[in-house]
């Protein structure tokens, strides 16, 4: 049996000229997947029979919402069961433009940053591209709301799930579906370089996100086990040729940690780094979670930081913190409950 969320339209009109029924139903139902069902009944206007065998090949994962919270500021984060148990967070935040949803692209990460809670069990597997619209889809519906915009930014590194992240953009990218514009979404690496020229060869117009956090390979190396792979120079080279290839500023997400990477030095370093580089720096407050000591700087030093950066010419911005009340830093929700 396969979960129907993973066919692409293309993929449903082959299968179904394989099993002798009209192409053009393809459309039709891949229209009404989109809508968020979980019965194949519910697709009213195909016969009974089409219905019938549909259910002989093909299932629809129903998640169940294991638990939400909802911040004061509108941010509501969910975790997630899948058929197999494993648990995946994914939050919802309400901004002016629209809504936007942050999605887990693997159960687990085995990439080992020391700041971050969606890697300290390790990675457990790659999650499919139906099981990333499965999270749009519970949403949209538990809420009764569109989805506009979608960043990849959950548990996971998206590049290193690079297939099956690839098919997912082009299904929610498709028209009949959901239908959300390349230039709607973000995808957030740790910094894989291979991956992130191959991306860049594909030429979508998704934003892409660097987890950068240091100035230097040192403090980089500290933190981002990645980084003893791939050092500063090749990253921001394997940068550089995205925005060629592409057009698009390059986010480098950046979050201070007291003591650690929020220094003026490390500031003065870092602008000088990303120097001519078409870009944005996205500065965050660290958002401490209980298994390690990393602490916040205070405000005065962020902003320090921050305007070392603008004064060097290096558009920089202080994320706000949306849903700081309901335990928000990335993968504390699954760990507790893990
Ligand atoms: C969880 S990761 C997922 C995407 C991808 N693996 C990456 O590292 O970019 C999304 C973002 O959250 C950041 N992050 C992880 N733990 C954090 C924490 N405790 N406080 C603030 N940001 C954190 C990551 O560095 C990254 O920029
Ligand atoms: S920050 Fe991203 S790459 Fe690093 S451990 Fe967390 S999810 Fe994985």
């Amino acid at each position: 049996m396969n979960e129907i969320r993973d066919f692409s339209i293309l993929e449903l009109e082959n299968f179904l000229e394989g099993i002798n029924e009209k192409k053009f139903r393809a459309k039709q139902i891949f229209k009404w997947i989109h809508t968020g069902i979980t019965d194949f009944d519910e697709m009213t206007d195909l016969s009974k029979n089409l219905r019938q065998r549909l259910k002989t090949y093909f299932y629809i994962e129903n998640m169940s919402i294991e638990t939400k919270a909802a911040s004061k500021d509108g941010t509501v984060k969910y975790l997630l069961k899948l058929l197999d148990g494993n648990l995946i967070e994914c939050v919802l935040m309400r901004y002016e433009y629209g809504n936007s949803i942050c999605l887990s692209t693997q159960a687990g990460c085995s990439m080992g940053c020391s700041f971050c809670a969606s890697t300290i069990g390790g990675k457990v597997r790659n999650l499919t591209a139906g099981e990333m619209l499965g999270q749009i889809l519970t949403i949209m519906k538990d809420q009764n709301i569109k989805i506009n915009n979608i960043v990849l930014m959950g548990t996971g590194e998206p590049l290193d799930n690079f297939e099956n992240v690839i098919k997912f953009l082009n299904i929610v990218n498709d028209p009949n579906g959901i239908n959300i514009g390349m230039r709607h979404i973000t995808l957030s690496t740790c910094g894989l370089v291979p991956e992130i020229k191959r991306l860049a060869e594909l030429k979508l117009q998704i934003t892409l996100a660097i987890s950068l956090h240091a100035p230097n390979d040192d403090i980089r190396k500290n933190i981002m086990p990645v980084a003893k792979k791939y050092g500063l120079d090749e990253l921001l080279d394997a940068c550089r040729y995205y925005t060629e290839m592409t057009n698009r500023r390059i986010t480098f997400e950046y979050a201070l940690m007291q003591g650690i990477n929020d220094s003026v030095e490390n500031a003065y370093e870092l602008a000088r780094r990303l120097d001519g580089i078409l870009c944005h720096v996205n500065l965050i407050p660290i958002n401490p979670i209980m298994e390690r000591e990393y602490e916040k700087p205070n405000k005065f030093r962020i902003e320090q930081f921050k305007d070392v950066l603008t004064s060097s010419g290096i558009n920089a911005t202080i994320r706000r913190e949306l849903g700081s009340d309901i335990d928000a830093a990335c993968g504390q929700l699954r760990r507790r409950h893990m």
